[in-house]
């Protein structure tokens, strides 16, 4: 599991490391680790030239100690200072050793920090840290267009300008790497910020991990870990029934996709219950699906569900699911039948539009069109603390948020490539998450795992190309294997 620590965490923790240590030695250690990396990189690319862009704060002070070791070791370095003040020491010791240092505070960019930012091979961004608002001050805003495609760019601690909390979309700095001291924090994991940050490189400076992480990530060995994998006294219903209410006689592909799905992943049955088309449509194509009402353990529900247009059979099943205690995940058409909070388990798996419309729905306050995509996790949190249930926003970022009554982080899984934005992938990753609530998971671990299977499955399935979402749910059981055996 990666773990990030909210930013008054990670203070506190670096104020109790830094008890019983010299002034300023936490700073050096961030300096000696951040710049060991740009040599390494620098080394790699077999390049030279460094700018060092420092901002007002102690994260300007990393950057600038960096680039006095780095022109120590011989590289040339050239300083812009972009912010109101500098840190005076870090800034003393980079010119000490050699640095050339300009000013860029305001404005259009001098012509000599145009050519440095066009000349440099490394970039060492430290204009904000932990301490920085969302988004960079206006004369920044030229940045991207002056540095050389070719440039490697490092982001101290966290790419400026990304909100350090990872609530809110902003304009920042894309990093190719970020080296973050010490602690992962939200902005490295959270969705409107992770795609800033490129490569996380984590610096060990002796700072305590606190108790309480805002934000958890799935690793290969958690899905060991929570797979239901089944024991010799298992039988088909112990391990799991999944109900699948899904499609219509206009939408017949989504109850092909979630069932196929829960099939491959290994679930111990699937039910159907749905109108003539895709009932005779899944008998040809997926012979282990049984079909109409019966005992089950959990309800996938509204995969190509046109709510208005229903068949009265799935609507009046749809009902008695939503009342019993059973775990109810619920997809796209199905988002539009939840009234109110249920008292079981219940995931909602809606996409960035879904999200939005369920929000404006529920009125859960201003809610402009973009108001997803500035701030999801939010977003996503007033539904889930609305309605006391788990929310899955997909994305390239997915985030699975549980209601704030649960106390536990949220999670956030970026295992997928962009190959898998495409049609049908959301129904395969409903039948995979209502295959591992069937088996007994919590809506936040059958979320979680999902995304992380559903993401690398996509790549197994052809590996740097692209993916049709039958084929990723094709690919399902083999990625499970592949994860289990390592
Ligand atoms: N504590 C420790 O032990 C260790 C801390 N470490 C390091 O310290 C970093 C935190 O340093 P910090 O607290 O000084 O904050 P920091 O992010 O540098 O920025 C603050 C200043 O920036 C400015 N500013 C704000 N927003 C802005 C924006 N959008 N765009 C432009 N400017 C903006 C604002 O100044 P203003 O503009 O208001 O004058 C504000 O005062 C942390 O990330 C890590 O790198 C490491 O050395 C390890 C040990
Ligand atoms: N840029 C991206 N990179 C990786 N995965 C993505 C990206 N965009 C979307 N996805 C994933 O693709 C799936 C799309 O789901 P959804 O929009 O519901 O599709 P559909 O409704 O057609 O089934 C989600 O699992 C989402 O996380």
């Amino acid at each position: 599991m990666i773990r990030a620590y909210s930013v008054e965490d990670v203070r506190a923790a670096e104020s109790a490391a830094m008890e019983g240590l010299a002034d300023g030695e936490l700073m050096q250690r961030a300096a000696t680790g951040l710049a060991g990396v740009a040599r390494a990189r620098l080394e790699e690319r077999d390049s030279d030239a460094v700018v060092v862009l420092a901002g007002s704060g102690d994260n300007g002070g990393d950057a600038l100690y960096a680039g006095a070791l780095l022109a120590e070791a011989g590289h040339p370095v050239v300083v812009v200072l972009v912010g109101s003040r500098a840190h005076e020491a870090a800034l003393a010791a980079a010119r000490d050793a050699g640095a050339i240092v300009l000013e860029w505070r305001d404005g259009a960019a001098p012509g000599e920090v145009r050519t440095a930012l066009g000349e440099a091979d490394l970039i060492l961004d430290g204009v904000t840290g932990i301490g920085g608002r969302p988004g960079l001050p206006d004369h920044l805003a030229a940045l991207p267009d002056l540095v050389s495609d070719d440039a490697y760019v490092i982001a101290v601690d966290l790419p400026s300008g990304a909100d350090p909390a990872g609530l809110v979309a902003s304009d920042a700095v894309y990093a190719d790497e970020t080296v973050t001291f010490g602690l992962t924090k939200p902005v490295h994991l959270m969705p409107p910020t992770e795609p800033a940050t490129g490569l996380l490189t984590v610096v060990d400076i002796g700072v305590p991990e606190p108790s309480s992480p805002a934000v958890e990530r799935l690793t290969y060995e958690d899905v060991a870990r929570l797979w239901p994998v089944p024991t010799p006294t298992d039988d088909k219903y112990s391990r799991g029934v999944l109900g699948v209410v899904a499609g219509g006689e206009q939408y017949t592909g989504a109850p092909v996709m979630n069932v196929t799905a829960a099939v491959t992943a290994g679930v111990g049955m699937v039910r159907y219950v749905g109108p003539r088309r895709p009932t005779d449509l899944l008998r040809s194509l997926v012979p282990e699906c049984v079909f109409g009402e019966g005992r089950v353990q959990a309800w996938a529900i509204g995969s190509g569900l046109d709510a208005e247009n229903a068949d009265d059979d799935q609507l009046r099943v749809v009902r008695e699911a939503l009342e019993s205690d059973l775990p109810v995940l619920l997809d796209a058409g199905g988002l539009d039948l939840l009234e109110e909070s249920r008292s079981a388990p219940t995931l909602l798996t809606p996409h960035a539009g879904e999200l939005l419309r369920l929000a404006r729905r529920l009125e859960l306050g201003d809610l402009p069109d973009d108001a997803v995509r500035r701030a999801p996790v939010e977003i996503a949190r007033r539904v889930a603390d609305h309605l006391d249930v788990t929310v899955l926003l997909k994305g390239a970022v997915t985030a699975v948020v549980p209601p704030s009554s649960a106390g536990l982080p949220v999670r956030t899984q970026s295992d997928a490539p962009a190959w898998l934005a495409t049609a049908g992938s959301g129904d395969v990753l409903a039948g995979l998450a209502g295959a591992l609530l069937a088996s007994g998971l919590s809506p936040l671990d059958a979320g979680s795992v999902a995304a992380l299977v559903h993401g690398v499955a996509a790549d197994d399935a052809n590996p740097g190309g692209p993916v049709r979402a039958m084929d990723v749910a094709h690919q399902l059981g083999r990625t499970v294997a592949r994860l289990l055996r390592r």
